[in-house]
């Protein structure tokens, strides 16, 4: 009997003008879980944010991602931990049927400047498996030992 064949997913990148001249966003070692995200700003003018602000910067590319699949847009720790930038929504999901281009929410929670220039490194993509579920609407919730404790209520009596 001939065995099953099992197709990889793949991703698809479309590139918008803005992005001509950028890397293509690439997995840097064997064990990486995510994949870079460059801005496509302007090389002439870069973008700033200023302490406390926040802004949207563009990647300059279309991800088709495969059904089952979401991309979630995380910060990168050494933006984080040098100038105390960060993506403000994170993780941003990028949903597999989304034709728009990707767009990275920075936020500047450092202390001076900062400045984005063209094909600055500024977040990462993962991508992970998803599961829709079938909404069942209940009358009632099974009974389990936590029942409503959270936030903090296990241990103690
Ligand atoms: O960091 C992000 C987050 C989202 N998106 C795009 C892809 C995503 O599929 C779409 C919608 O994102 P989300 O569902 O988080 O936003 P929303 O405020 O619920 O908007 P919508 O009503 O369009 O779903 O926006 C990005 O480009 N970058
Ligand atoms: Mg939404």
């Amino acid at each position: 009997m001939k065995a099953a064949s099992k197709i990889t997913p793949s991703l698809g990148i479309v590139r918008l003008p803005h992005s001509d001249g950028l890397d293509l966003p690439a997995y840097e070692t064997a064990g990486a879980a995510g994949m870079d995200l460059r801005a496509a700003v302007p090389e002439d003018r870069p973008l700033l944010i200023l302490p406390g602000r926040r802004a949207l910067v563009p990647t300059g590319l279309i991800f088709e991602i495969p059904a089952g699949f979401e991309g979630q847009v995380r910060p990168r720790s050494g933006l984080a931990l040098k100038h105390g930038v960060t993506c403000l929504n994170t993780p941003g999901t990028i949903d597999s049927d989304y034709r728009g281009e990707v767009k990275v929410l920075l936020i500047n929670l450092g202390d001076e400047d900062f400045s984005v220039t063209r094909g600055m490194r500024i977040a990462q993509i993962v991508f992970a498996p998803v599961t829709q579920l079938p909404i069942v609407e209940q009358s009632l919730a099974a009974a389990t030992t936590r029942g409503s404790g959270g936030f903090g209520s296990t241990g103690s009596h």
